[in-house]
């Protein structure tokens, strides 16, 4: 490329910054003049927006067959107010054409253009005419620096990827669903890539989410702390993200379920019977109920009671609040028939017959005569009058519903419950504590009595490592978005919760029937093809049918076997993660070997991300990804859980370049494939 050509951009580029500088203070003067708090955190938003964008504001051109010019970036610019556009947004539909023009199909595109900058100095650039004639078309866009990007050395954080979106992310990135769309891709094909991209994508174009808010759903703590960059790089800033748990977090989670509980905990079957459970805490009396109100025996009737019941329960409000309905009912039986004694009382003084008034304390025949007879007028043009009028009643019946004993009656008929209680009767278990498949089942329960009060709610909410979730994590995380507006992905290949999804049907038909649409990933950016080679035997035997993915690029470097003696296993990862130079080392075992292989090699626990060497379970190592991985005990992995086959499919697919697996004596049968070394 003739260096002119780069000077060229390097002026514009350099004008793009300048332009961007003269926001940044405009931005950064008018938060410190700001007149009032909101319009202070619009502003902060601003200023950090401009900030986020810095490293790689620019990163393509397009030269279009009608002569126009596009250069495309991370965000839009204008000469001035309404002015030409300097830089377009890469969300808007213009762009579209950098991310899926092709030779075949140049969507109006002559010349595509990356532009490789360095902080604002422009390193590279990289041409592609799209001619007709010479389309050799693999699928993929921009290679060269689609290669570059995925064999970078990995840091530990994730990285956002707007410079090298491929064709079929793209399109999933813009998919105009207003329902939920489901992601489905093998390991390393993008999938959590593509779903924050799609949030700053739907952020941008429909501005209402940013008020309504988005919420990512992750699997651990650590998996969000390694994706918390890619938003902000996006200039996307107000994005919630949290795992089930963290969505409760009032609930303290200090205790593991062995497997078979956990799948319990999961099932859909749960719901109906924390329901079943919060009904059968209200139970009809089948005998005459004594009220006792200052030293007044008040009788309840069965039915009055049933009465009240129903029509609680017809209002269809949550328990706890129904009850306050029953309360009310049964509080102005009561004082109706409070109000029949205390007129019984006049009328007996009268010496006349009573009949003992109405339910309701209107004046029955009876009382009418006996009034007159004591001289007492009645208007009869009005309503019968009672002797005591509403704000009488009002009064007794907040002095009813104030008094313990009267409490205590009603709460024996409809008691109020806490969530925690219903679930733990359920469980037939006074537990010291919750663990993480309680979450959403206390959730539920607290939806059913009422408790879910002040919730926070979500216009569109995401789900990476989607196929972890329960049946009943779904039904919590529905009750987070209304509009089932949401982004799904994962792999039904890398289940391994027990009571995760084995089809994506199967989760989400019973929550939004068929307002869903699936769309799938195919390539993989993340893992070599000679280690997808090495999976083919485990993915033929656990998930017969499943197409293996197609990855970007080979290595050369098959991935490795050795044996050891299983006292020996401890030292000789030691040894190989001592020895190791070459970027960064994830270092997969089962649960079992977590502190020994820590403490053999100084490696911290829970794992640092940062770190050279990173020692984890499987199920922390979802979603991550590492230079080198190194399985230590493949068959302590396949028999650690239910799902281990699919585990030890997550740890193998974790690596960019080199894997390399250590076993106890023999390996793993899915494994016998794999070269083995007979000395390191
Ligand atoms: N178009 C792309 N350009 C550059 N890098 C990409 C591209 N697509 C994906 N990658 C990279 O590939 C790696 C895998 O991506 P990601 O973690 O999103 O995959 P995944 O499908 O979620 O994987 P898994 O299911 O195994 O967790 C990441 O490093 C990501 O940055």
């Amino acid at each position: 490329m003739a260096g002119s050509e780069i000077d060229k951009e390097q002026d514009y580029v350099a004008d793009l910054y300048a332009r961007l500088d003269a926001m940044r203070e405009e931005a950064a003067e008018r938060l410190v003049t700001g007149r009032n708090r909101e319009a202070a955190a619009v502003w902060r938003a601003e200023v950090a927006r401009l900030e986020a964008v810095e490293q790689g504001l620019c990163f393509g051109r397009l030269d279009m067959h009608d002569g126009r010019r596009v250069y495309i970036g991370r965000l839009g610019l204008f000469q001035d107010e309404g002015g030409e556009p300097l830089l377009v947004d890469w969300r808007v539909p213009v762009a579209q054409a950098f991310y899926t023009a092709t030779a075949i199909a140049p969507e109006g595109v002559r010349r595509r253009r990356r532009i490789t900058t360095r902080g604002r100095i422009v390193v590279a650039l990289d041409d592609e005419v799209l001619n007709p004639d010479d389309a050799g078309d693999d699928g993929l866009v921009g290679e060269a620096a689609l290669l570059a990007a995925v064999t970078v050395e990995r840091t530990g954080r994730m990285r956002d990827i707007v410079t090298t979106l491929q064709a079929e992310q793209d399109r999933i990135i813009r998919h105009e669903t207003d329902g939920v769309l489901v992601v489905q891709g093998g390991p390393g094909t993008g999938k959590t890539a593509v779903a924050l991209h799609r949030v700053a994508y739907l952020l941008y174009t429909r501005p209402h989410l940013r008020t309504r808010g988005v919420l990512v759903v992750g699997p651990s703590r650590l998996f969000l702390d390694y994706i918390g960059q890619v938003l902000p790089g996006l200039g996307e800033n107000s994005v919630v993200t949290a795992t089930i748990t963290d969505l409760r977090p009032d609930v303290e989670v200090s205790r593991v379920d062995p497997p078979g509980i956990v799948e319990l905990k999961g099932e859909a079957v749960m719901a109906e019977r924390l329901a079943a459970a919060v009904r059968s805490r209200v139970r009809a009396p089948e005998h005459v109920v004594d009220v006792v109100f200052e030293q007044e025996v008040l009788r309840l009737d069965p039915r009055e009671c049933g009465r009240a019941m129903r029509k609680a329960v017809q209002t269809g409000l949550p328990h706890n609040q129904a009850r306050l309905v029953f309360q009310r009912e049964i509080v102005d039986v009561l004082v109706g028939r409070l109000i029949e004694e205390m007129e019984a009382v006049v009328l007996t003084e009268t010496g006349e017959a009573l009949d003992g008034g109405s339910p309701d304390g209107r004046l029955g025949e009876a009382d009418l005569r006996a009034l007159a007879a004591a001289g007492v007028v009645i208007d009869h043009d009005t309503e019968p009058k009672t002797m005591l009028d509403e704000v009488d009643r009002a009064g007794l019946r907040d002095a009813m519903l104030a008094d313990t004993g009267v409490q205590a009656a009603l709460d024996a008929l409809w008691p109020e419950l806490t969530a925690e209680d219903v679930v733990s009767d359920l469980l037939g278990e006074r537990t010291d504590g919750w663990s993480a498949a309680d979450v959403p089942l206390l959730d539920e329960a607290a939806g059913l009595i009422g408790q879910g009060g002040g919730r926070a709610t979500f216009g569109h909410v995401v789900v990476d490592e989607a196929q972890e979730l329960s049946e009943m994590a779904w039904r919590m995380l529905m009750r987070r978005c209304p509009t089932r507006s949401m982004t799904i992905v994962g792999d039904l290949a890398q289940t391994g919760n027990p009571a995760g999804a084995s089809s994506w049907d199967r989760v989400l038909r019973p929550q939004v029937r068929d307002r869903w649409r699936l769309a799938r990933l195919t390539v993989n950016y993340r893992t070599p093809a000679e280690i997808m080679a090495a999976t083919a035997d485990l993915l033929a035997v656990h998930h017969p049918g499943t197409p293996p993915t197609r990855s970007v690029r080979s290595t050369g470097e098959p991935p490795w076997r050795i044996g050891t003696a299983r006292a020996d296993l401890v030292t000789t990862i030691a040894e190989l993660v001592a020895a190791h130079t070459d970027g960064q080392l994830g270092i997969i075992a089962p649960g079992s070997l977590i502190e020994p292989l820590a403490a053999a090699s100084s490696l911290a626990v829970p794992p640092d991300l940062t770190g050279k060497a990173v020692l984890l379970t499987p199920e922390q190592a979802k979603g991550l990804e590492f230079d080198s991985v190194l399985i230590a005990d493949p068959a302590g992995i396949l028999g650690a859980a239910p799902h281990g086959h699919n585990d030890l499919y997550v740890a193998m697919t974790r690596a960019t370049r080199r894997l390399g697996v250590v076993h106890p004596g023999e390996p793993p049968a899915e494994l016998s494939s794999l070269r083995e070394l007979t000395s390191r």
